[in-house]
């Protein structure tokens, strides 16, 4: 992958909590990237279990775990639109090329996002692939007759999902830092299920 000087990675999440997949994702990130971006977000398709702000707190956690250099939570780039986060990094670093990272399995619902023309038009798509989720000749079709230009990212990330740790929340399935603060609130049962 050839990226210039000025590449940035937005990477959102809903962070309903991050789990190991969203930790591996960002440090494969900055091995690439001169800069990593991130934040948590409500997703419009989605019923959240915890509040934003909670889900924020637990994603500073992972960030300040993983201490990386270009690596940087960025919380006013949150919406649940993509098209108004864009228009926050751009006033943010004018100068930028920017690369919007999705995991594999999102690559069917970017061309019906909202503005998915516009956004495609001022993005790249980042993808990452996730395990047991390959993508179609047809999902990369859609999103290039929208005019996107697309970047399939050169790892794959473990199988690991947030829906996974909600159905049954086991310490294994999450970063071990975040552990503290979802026994202390007890947030999704973690505490009533001590595994
Ligand atoms: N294990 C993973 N591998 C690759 N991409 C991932 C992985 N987990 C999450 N992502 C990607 O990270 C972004 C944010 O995902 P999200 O926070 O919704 O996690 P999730 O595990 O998919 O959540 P849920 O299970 O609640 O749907 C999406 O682009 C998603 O595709
Ligand atoms: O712009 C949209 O219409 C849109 C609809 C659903 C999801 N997104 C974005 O997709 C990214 C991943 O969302 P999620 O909930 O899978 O973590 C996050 O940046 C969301 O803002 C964007």
């Amino acid at each position: 992958m050839k990226l210039k000087n000025n590449s940035i990675a937005l990477f959102g999440t809903s962070a309903d909590p991050p789990t190991l997949g969203h930790e591996a994702l960002l440090s494969e990130l900055t091995k690439i990237f001169p800069k990593v971006i991130t934040w948590a977000s409500d997703n419009p398709d989605k019923n959240h279990q915890i509040p934003l702000l909670k889900r924020t707190q637990l994603l500073r956690i992972l960030v300040k775990k993983i201490s990386h250099p270009k690596l940087e939570l960025v919380q006013e780039l949150s919406s649940p639109r993509t098209i108004h986060t864009l228009k926050k990094a751009f006033q943010l670093w004018p100068e930028a090329s920017f690369s919007f990272v999705i995991g594999s399995d999102l690559a069917m619902h970017v061309p019906k996002w909202l503005n998915a023309k516009s956004i495609l038009s001022k993005v790249r798509i980042a993808i990452a692939m996730r395990d047991g989720w390959p993508i179609s000749d047809v999902q990369l079709a859609e999103i290039k007759k929208l005019g996107g230009k697309i970047e399939i990212l050169p790892f794959t990330i473990p199988e690991s999902s947030s829906s996974k740790f909600r159905e049954r929340p086991q310490k294994v399935l999450i970063p071990k830092e975040l552990v503290p603060l979802l026994l202390e609130e007890n947030l999704y049962g973690l505490a009533d299920n001590r595994k």
